[in-house]
């Protein structure tokens, strides 16, 4: 059985002159101790997704339908303190900005401590303390930073020790929405080592949201790829980056400049997500896609597997390999 299944899932934000549809029926599971890696350019509603699992949405944002089944329950439409409970207990979320989340007042040990003692409020201070010190160590942290305050520590730390609050009450699953984003190649590095670490050694899933691809192909198992609020293709990571078979991930990929000797080659896409108040009609992709026929103007694509494991929401998934030839010389810019 999944871990969690989330099944035509739709988020929307009001906003003062519409809605905005930042998920727009997204399905996909998580299996045990699987890395899935999100990916997808800035606006097109990966946090969104993620906030909306541990229902940590703004007050302007509301699951207008859809389920988001976990562990038997439907986490879309428990109350609030059903929702406390499930949340670091079982799913641990780390937003994307570690200065914003970690409160900047309070010592690491207080906030470790803190957040052990409002779940297992039965827990002895010393077993809070043994078990802050043994997850910084975990994440390569000297438990002697214990008493630092945030503003001590640097920025991949202070994202470390997000990480390692994560790890606190072993849950399941752990939500990380951008871990790497603004990070040296070698916290990056170390990261990505750790994710990986919490699925062999501990046996956690992660959710792994990140704009960068090749971030996600190294650590995930299997990637979903979102654009203007939809999936738009799933599958295998490794199989996603080699062959993609959806034009956007073939975009993705080409516009990578350490995959190409000749900057020929390189794809330029203008990185601007669809307007989600009023989406184009058709295929979320078919202002950008070089590939666009008239079918793809009408109505958004349903999935089809153009190759085992894979889900691609595009009406050309047959033709993919033809048009992966084809993709470093088409244009990609939409003006
Ligand atoms: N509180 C909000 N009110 C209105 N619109 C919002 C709100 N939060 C996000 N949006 C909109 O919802 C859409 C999806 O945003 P979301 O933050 O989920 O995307 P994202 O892929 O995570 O991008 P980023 O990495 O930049 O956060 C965007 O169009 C965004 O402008």
């Amino acid at each position: 059985m999944s871990l969690l299944s989330i099944t035509d899932l739709h988020v929307q934000y009001d906003v003062p002159d519409g809605v905005v549809r930042a998920v727009d029926g997204v399905s996909f599971d998580i299996e045990p101790e699987t890395i899935v890696g999100v990916l997808g350019e800035s606006g097109c509603g990966k946090s969104t997704l993620s906030k909306s699992i541990v229902r940590a949405l703004p007050d302007n944002g509301a699951i207008r339908s859809g389920e988001i089944r976990f562990d038997g329950r439907d986490l879309s439409t428990l109350n609030g303190e059903a929702v406390r409970q499930v949340r670091w207990d079982r799913i641990a979320y780390v937003p994307q900005s570690a200065m914003g989340s970690l409160d900047p007042v309070c010592t690491i040990e207080e906030q470790l401590v803190e957040t052990i003692t409002a779940h297992r409020p039965d827990t002895s201070r010393r077993e809070c303390l043994d078990r802050a010190g043994e997850v910084l160590d975990l994440v390569g942290i000297s438990p002697s930073r214990l008493s630092s305050y945030p503003h001590e520590l640097s920025g991949g730390m202070r994202q470390r020790v997000l990480l390692a609050m994560s790890l606190l009450l072993e849950p399941d699953l752990i939500i990380a929405d951008e871990p790497t984003t603004g990070l040296d190649v070698l916290i990056r590095d170390k990261i990505l080592n750790d994710i990986e670490m919490y699925r062999d050694e501990f046996g956690i899933s992660v959710l792994m949201v990140s704009h960068d691809i090749a971030d996600l192909v190294e650590t995930s198992d299997e990637m979903i790829v979102m654009y203007g609020g939809k999936i738009v293709e799933q599958g295998p990571a490794k199989t996603l980056f080699d062959e993609a078979v959806h034009p956007y991930t073939m975009g993705l990929r080409g516009s990578l400049p350490e995959l190409h000797d000749d900057p020929e080659d390189l794809i330029e896409m203008k990185m601007e997500p669809p307007d989600l108040q009023s989406p184009p009609e058709g295929c979320r992709f078919v202002n950008k896609c070089p590939f666009v026929t008239e079918e793809c103007t009408v109505d958004h694509p349903g999935f089809v597997e153009a190759k085992p494991g894979v889900e691609s929401a595009c009406y050309r998934a047959t033709e993919a390999s033809a048009l992966r030839e084809k993709a470093t010389t088409v244009s990609w810019k939409d003006d």
